[in-house]
């Protein structure tokens, strides 16, 4: 859906699908401005067909419908009784514990025999019990979950970043293998992970896991929301921090209204007059977007690596400079220390740990890299740019040597959204989803994309 805006207004009054209220958007249609309600969790309408112009009455016919889907959707889960059987195949030897892949349901041994045409995995060990996620395939629909999770290495350094500044209790917002890291190694930590893959409900516990849309702050079973309450005032609020490695194409607006209506909430049940602290995992071009939104947001140079995810990986595999993906937050960077073994280094002057390619430019007194390369002074621009960008006299600017002179892409401000910072082809609006569809098509055409982008 690009070309389209969200306002973030009162979601409840707004008509809701089966996952939750639906946002209210904003699309140019014939030189008109109409709103419109569509889902907030799928943006493809084959997940989740619904869809309302703001100014248009639903009928009884379709009022009906949506009810009953969104009833359907919550149909027969019982986040408790899933935790009793949970524990009782827990309990069973590992060669009788089933799983089926195809309902994504744990298997009593009485009822296995209903399943026997299905893709089920018998000999379920303790290991995978406790690292689901790493059992679990991962859902990569791109416009819904686009469940994309951290190597090892990456999971090991992020936790360890909560931990040396202790920020112990961890609500994890998407990110279910660092919630299973923290559980599995520190006991000195505490987890909620909210996420919507159901699956969770049959291996973690109501505790510890609530079955939950990010983008409209909906608990999807209403038992979830005393157990977020009484999370988010664990040790009276002290040492708590959100973690949160949302969909990329997801959108900024609704994802800080989320993060703004629990900070409100945090603060109204602990009386604390502090921000909740935030670790955001997002791509380094949402940057603009991203601190336009939350001023106090700093990007880091930490490169956050995955596993299943081409484009996002290190090495070989993976893009040339890196993973393109970062760490937003407003915890003080000077804090945040990253892998020296990895390259990273200490910047005096910027107060933060840097990557081993960044170098900090005197004249922009910064480290100015972002996308993983060493960018190079321009004095004419007065900034740091690319460094296989060229200076134009024509457009009296730096741009890409293949460039067209004049053409309005190149202009300073984005000629989609009109925001300073980044260019159409970074656009969040824009180019998003174009570069999640060509993910989907796999890593040459990602492989394309990013040299037609980047390396002219
Ligand atoms: C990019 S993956 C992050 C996984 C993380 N890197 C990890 O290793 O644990 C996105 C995660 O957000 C979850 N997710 C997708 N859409 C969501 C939504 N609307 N609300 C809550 N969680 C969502 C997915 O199920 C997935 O776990
Ligand atoms: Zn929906
Ligand atoms: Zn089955
Ligand atoms: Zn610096
Ligand atoms: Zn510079
Ligand atoms: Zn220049
Ligand atoms: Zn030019």
């Amino acid at each position: 859906m690009s070309g389209v805006e969200v306002i973030s207004s009162n979601l409840r009054l707004n008509p809701k699908c089966p996952h939750g209220p639906t946002l209210l958007f904003s699309r140019v249609v014939k030189g008109e401005n109409r709103n419109f309600f569509a889902c907030s969790a799928c943006r493809d309408r084959k997940d989740c067909s619904f869809f309302l112009w703001a100014d248009e009455k639903m009928n009884k016919s379709k009022e009906d419908y949506w009810n009953q889907e969104i009833q359907k959707y919550t149909k027969g889960i019982n986040h408790q009784r899933s935790f009793k059987i949970l524990n009782t195949i827990k309990n069973l030897p590992s060669s009788e514990r089933v799983y089926c892949h195809t309902c994504s349901k744990l298997l009593l041994p009485k009822s296995i025999n209903l399943h026997t045409e299905h893709n089920f995995e018998k000999g379920i060990t303790d290991d995978k019990f406790l690292n689901p996620s790493k059992f679990l395939n991962p859902l990569e629909s791109n416009k819904k979950e686009a469940q994309f999770l951290f190597t090892e290495n990456t999971t090991s350094t992020l936790v360890n970043i909560l931990h040396k500044n202790n920020l112990r209790n961890v609500l994890c917002i998407g990110a279910p293998r660092i919630s299973e890291f923290i559980s599995n190694n520190f006991e000195d930590m505490s987890v909620l992970l909210l996420d919507i893959d159901k699956r969770y409900l049959d291996f973690v516990g109501p505790l510890q896991f609530g079955w939950y849309n990010l983008f409209n702050h909906n608990f999807f079973l209403p038992e979830s929301k005393q157990i977020f309450d009484d999370f988010l005032q664990t040790d009276k609020g002290k040492d708590l921090v959100i973690f949160m490695d949302p969909p990329f194409g997801g959108r900024v607006e609704p994802i800080v209204h989320t993060l703004n209506t629990i900070n409100e909430r945090y603060k109204m049940l602990t009386k604390s007059m502090k921000d909740i602290p935030v670790i955001w995992i997002f791509p380094y071009f949402m940057e603009p977007h991203i601190t336009n939104s939350l001023p106090n947001f700093k990007m880091l140079d930490y490169k956050v690596d995955y596993d299943n995810h081409s484009l996002f990986q290190h090495g070989n595999k993976g893009r040339k400079y890196g993973s393109p993906v970062r760490i937003f937050t407003n915890i003080d960077p000077s804090c945040i220390e990253l892998p020296k073994d990895e390259g990273y280094k200490y910047c005096k002057v910027c107060k933060r740990w840097i990557s081993s390619e960044n170098n900090h430019c005197n004249k922009c007194n910064s480290c100015t890299s972002k996308d993983g390369r060493t960018y190079k002074h321009c004095d004419s621009c007065d900034r740091c740019v690319k460094p296989s960008w060229k200076h134009c006299e024509k457009c009296n600017r730096c741009a890409q040597p293949d460039h067209k002179c004049g053409d309005i892409e190149f202009s300073q401000e984005c000629f989609h959204c009109k925001e300073k910072g980044h260019k159409k082809r970074d656009c969040p609006k824009v180019n998003h989803e174009e570069l999640q569809a060509k993910c989907k098509k796999g890593i040459n055409s990602i492989g394309k994309k990013k040299k037609k982008m980047k390396t002219k």
